[in-house]
């Protein structure tokens, strides 16, 4: 259990307040378009639940990072978060200067505002202690507009940046709903005991990231179950012509060339635990999806791209068999329906048990809508990428630490 304080504390101790809340928008955007994710339905339940109990809501997020093409204002986010509250947001082309200072003075209880991409401040990204950046001009002049602070921005919170951390040292600060669930879905594996099995999905294109993570938490995980660039790297590993880059990919020497040791050290110590693919899938002549047992493969001359039936059937009875899975990263290539079987494979045999389940990652969470699954079948699916591989491996976040060591005084 996080000891940070939440929205029911706040709620009992503020009416028609300035409320600053730290949301996290960042999305993928598309020809200039940004496009519709998780992150803005959940965080406007937050949002939704200030605004109708009379505060003012001042949004504060980010976008993209400096130099990157993704670098943008805030304009369309607001119109998308709009969409999912029962009321207008209203853009501020402005983060902590006298137009955003205006906006929060003159804003109407119920009101939601959203200011500008708060990375274009310089004090956003300054590399400042959590006291340091408490000093800086963004939250000192953003603090003394408002009565009092939420974070919300779960996703974020392994950054140590001035709106994350700075603001709980200067203002009574608590955990929003988003940032409630998710610390407590995604800390589980490290925080939890499970009577039964527990498992583990791995796959996805960032190997280096999940082999970390297996390394770390190898002891609270009876179960690993390997597809995607991970699965063909420990295939390599465990001698089998796969996992090798081939037709132009980049994506498996160099992730082969940092992991190597770490790769074998895990199977070496957990082989027992660790289930690879017994089959591959991969688009043949004909362009139609084939798949070949791993028997069968002599030489690393095909891209595979899904895990095959064998070893679908196989994890299915692995997860059939669990008391809690978290899934990090796609079995195969699942945004072509060719190469979906693995992935949905298995979050279908999730959803079908009443296990303890968590779903991660941005990409890997996007096939339980595109499949037609239904996201109540999962304990959670979370919105967070680098916050969840840090959180399943119990390491701190800074802005979580921030908000349980600046707990507000009346809620100690
Ligand atoms: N064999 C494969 N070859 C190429 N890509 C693959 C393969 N298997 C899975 N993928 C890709 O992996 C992606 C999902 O995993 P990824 O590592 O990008 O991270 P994620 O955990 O879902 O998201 P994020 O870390 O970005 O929040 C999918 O887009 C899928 O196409
Ligand atoms: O999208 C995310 O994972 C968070 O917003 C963190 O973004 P960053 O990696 O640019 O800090």
């Amino acid at each position: 259990m996080a000891s940070f304080a939440t929205l029911d504390a706040l709620a009992g101790r503020f009416s028609e307040a300035r409320v600053l809340v730290r949301l996290d928008l960042n999305s993928p955007i598309e020809d200039g378009t940004v496009q519709d994710n998780r992150r803005f339905e959940r965080h406007a339940r937050t949002v939704s639940e200030l605004a109708g109990a009379g505060h003012r809501v001042v949004c504060l997020a980010h976008q993209g990072r400096p130099g990157r093409d993704d670098f943008t204002h805030l304009d369309q986010h607001a119109g998308i978060l709009s969409d999912y509250l029962d009321r207008d947001v209203q853009y501020v082309d402005d983060i902590c200067g006298a137009t955003a200072i205006d906006a929060i003075a003159d804003a109407e209880p119920g009101e939601v505002l959203l200011l500008d991409n708060v990375r274009m401040h310089d004090d956003e990204l300054a590399d400042r202690d959590p006291e340091a950046h408490a000093d800086a001009d963004l939250v000192t002049t953003l603090a003394e507009a408002a009565d009092a602070y939420v974070n919300d921005a779960y996703s974020a919170a392994h950054r140590g940046h001035a709106s994350l951390v700075g603001f709980p040292h200067v203002l009574p600060a608590y955990a929003g709903r988003v940032m409630e669930t998710e610390y407590e879905a995604n800390s589980a594996i490290a925080t939890r005991e499970f009577d039964g099995q527990v498992t583990m999905v791995v796959g996805g294109t960032k190997a280096t990231d999940v082999i970390q993570v297996m390394d770390a938490i190898g002891d609270k995980v009876d179960a690993f179950c390997l597809g995607g660039i991970a699965g063909e790297l420990f295939l390599r590993a465990a001698g089998h012509p796969v996992g090798h880059d081939v037709g132009g990919s980049d994506r498996f020497d160099e992730q082969w060339e940092r992991n190597e040791e770490t790769i074998r050290a895990v199977l070496d110590e957990r082989g027992d635990q660790i289930h690879l693919p017994l089959d591959l899938a991969y688009a043949d002549e004909y362009e139609q999806r084939a798949e070949i047992a791993l028997w069968q493969i002599d030489e690393k001359s095909t891209s595979f791209l899904d895990v095959g039936s064998a070893s679908i059937d196989s994890y299915r009875d692995i997860v059939a068999d669990s008391e809690a899975v978290f899934v990090k990263g796609a079995l195969g290539v699942f945004e072509d329906e060719r190469f979906a079987d693995g992935t949905v494979g298995v979050l279908e045999a999730i959803a079908d048990t009443d296990c303890f389940s968590v779903v991660g990652g941005g990409d890997t969470s996007r096939a339980i809508g595109m499949y037609g699954l239904d996201e109540a079948d999962f304990s959670h699916v979370s919105i967070a990428g680098g916050a969840y591989i840090r959180a399943l491996t119990g390491e701190p976040l800074v802005a979580v630490e921030t908000l349980e060591n600046c707990r507000p005084k009346t809620e100690a």
